[in-house]
């Protein structure tokens, strides 16, 4: 079938309400949006289907919610009776049509005879993960495009482990989408309905209750929150987001007793006016939080994104001016404040092990295997580090006490398998007020782990490729580089490349090829002479390629020029 007949065929449901079909009518006459919206159904990436919300097949809408939901709640029938009879727990953000289209899963899957549980309203998404595991579900689904821009939505998919489906099953529920007919397919129950028979049940406080009191058993120093509770203060925002009742709830709990939060960042809004993007990791959006910290002198700045699985950090520089720390740097404070923190409260497990991705800073090997703590490296995507923990800990090879990403993603204890901002921001702050003990800022703290493990700087190159013409220069840029590999990059020798979709690492010196562990995923790496390494892989979230610069060096000076030669380069992937 053409997008034009997919077009058409949109046109003609009766599945359609008056408002859709005008909506697609208005683009009659425009071949490239309708291309765009009908050239092919959403794909599951890094995490689940993630599209613009509005009518057509590559968007986020209730069709395709319907149709993602009757594939799934066909691959769960398959488990048979008794993960039918388990159910799905489902849960959602504060976007726009998030509440809609979350019921609209409860919907199907009633209709396809699965109970669910859905949350009386929005909740952060470790909090899902955390339902998954408590009450025994089958699967789980979370209806949030998490930190994108509030044009998107999306639709997360996680087993009964708590972790978002590793890609083959994945593409099992892929799969069933192509066979069944997005329209006629569809099996849906009314959800008052399904309320009313009891195959949609509620979760509430109770839930929360039993999530905040397994987030609270990561705190391992409340002694010297208590300490320094009466002068040490903090901002923290939601962004318009899930995380404004647990969070401070937990920082409470914790024993903060100044958590100001940016009260216009504590409204509910699914069009997150007050910032461009709800990203953390974009420091604009900090503005308004910049302002009521300097205002009222905090001392540290949090801030959770709007399924609060990310957590983004401000501190004080020298000269007490509020910056960023990247996801990289954030993550080693953590690692090596965990790892300490534990080894001091003799908690600190036999096999202790730490998980992150292949683009996060090797400066985080560096903290764990001086600590002693070993350190495994896994794909982009929390259900790659969620799936390294499970066969970690079932073979007895190790017991993972932290996993993350340098895109602002951490996780820790036993309970959630996937990022988790509620534990990561307990556990932060309970860091920055043991710092603080030590007349420290968390900037301080930095520089004291440079002087201490050396000299990284990282940064990431987000190549914009929007559209259908887009993805063709995505694929083209990542085929020429496997078609002419480089064996310089910026006037530097290339001494290892590793092509993670065939699982082949060369090593340009000794002229050998070995096989890797980890293989499947579209990324290639490059180790250089400096010994800096090189990522480009597609994004799996959003329209754009990434090139990651991870710098090592003898001191600041010599890591910024290397970080600076490296992006020169990555602007002429462009093209
Ligand atoms: O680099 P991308 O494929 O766009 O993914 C960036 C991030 O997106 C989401 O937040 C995922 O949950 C993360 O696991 C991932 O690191």
């Amino acid at each position: 079938m053409t997008y034009q007949d997919t077009y058409q065929k949109w046109l003609d449901s009766p599945a359609l309400s008056a408002g859709e079909k005008a909506e697609l009518k208005a683009i009659s006459g425009d071949d490239k949006e309708i291309e765009s919206r009908f050239f092919a159904p959403l794909e599951f990436g890094t995490a689940g289907l993630r599209g613009t919300m509005c009518v057509g097949l590559h968007n986020m809408n209730v069709h395709v919610i319907r149709h993602a939901t009757q594939a799934f709640a066909e691959v769960i029938l398959a488990e048979g009776p008794e993960a039918v009879k388990k159910g799905v727990a489902v849960c959602h953000d504060c976007r726009n049509h998030s509440r809609e289209f979350a019921e609209e899963v409860c919907a199907v899957m009633a209709g396809n005879g699965i109970p669910s549980r859905i949350f009386d309203a929005l909740r952060p998404t470790p909090e899902l993960s955390f339902a998954i595991r408590e009450y025994g579900c089958t699967a789980g689904v979370n209806v949030t495009a998490s930190h994108n821009p509030k044009e998107y939505n999306g639709y997360k998919v996680y087993w009964a482990d708590g972790a978002q489906l590793p890609p083959h099953h994945a593409d099992a529920i892929a799969k069933k989408m192509g066979e069944i007919d997005i329209f006629d397919g569809i099996k849906r129950m009314d959800y008052n309905e399904a309320v009313k028979q009891g195959l949609v049940t509620i979760m509430g406080a109770e839930t929360d209750e039993a999530f905040l009191t397994q987030v609270m058993g990561q705190a391992t120093d409340k002694a010297v929150v208590a300490k320094v509770a009466d002068q040490f203060k903090m901002v923290y925002t939601p962004f318009h987001g899930t995380g404004y009742q647990l969070i401070p709830e937990a920082l409470k709990r914790l024993g903060m007793k100044h958590v100001l939060c940016v009260p216009e960042q504590m409204v509910l809004d699914g069009n997150f006016p007050t910032v461009a993007s709800p990203n953390p990791e974009n420091p604009e959006g900090f503005a308004l939080a910049v302002a009521l910290a300097d205002k009222e002198g905090a001392d540290f700045i949090l801030g959770s994104d709007p399924d609060a699985d990310r957590v983004g950090l401000m501190v004080r520089d020298h000269t007490g001016k509020f910056i960023p720390l990247s996801g990289n740097q954030t993550g080693v404070l953590l690692l090596d404040y965990v790892i300490g923190a534990k080894k001091r409260m003799g908690t600190l497990p036999e096999k202790a092990t730490a998980l992150k991705t292949i683009v996060t800073t090797e400066m985080a090997r560096k903290v764990a295997e001086v600590n002693g703590v070993n350190m495994f490296d896994t794909f982009t995507g929390f259900k790659f580090m969620a799936e390294k923990k499970n066969a970690l800990e079932a073979s007895g090879e190790g017991k993972v006490i932290f996993s993350y990403e340098e895109s602002y993603g951490y996780m820790m204890g036993d309970y959630v398998r996937d990022k988790d901002a509620v534990t990561a921001a307990l556990v932060a702050t309970e860091m920055a007020a043991w710092y603080y003990d030590r007349g420290m800022t968390l900037y301080d703290a930095l520089q004291e782990l440079y002087a201490k493990y050396g000299d990284y700087a990282e940064k990431t190159l987000n190549l914009v490729m929007p559209g259908l013409d887009g993805l063709a220069k995505m694929a083209k840029l990542m085929a020429d580089l496997r078609e002419k590999p480089l064996t310089e990059i910026a006037g530097v020798a290339v001494t290892r490349r590793k092509d993670y979709s065939t699982g082949i690492e060369e090593d340009l010196v000794a002229g050998t090829k070995s096989e890797m562990e980890l293989k499947g995923s579209n990324v290639l790496k490059y180790k250089l002479s400096d010994g800096t390494d090189l990522v480009v892989r597609p994004s799996g979230t959003e329209p754009k390629v990434k090139v990651y610069i991870l710098a090592q060096g003898a001191g600041k000076a010599e890591c910024a020029e290397k970080v600076a030669k490296y992006e020169a380069w990555a602007e002429t992937l462009k093209g």
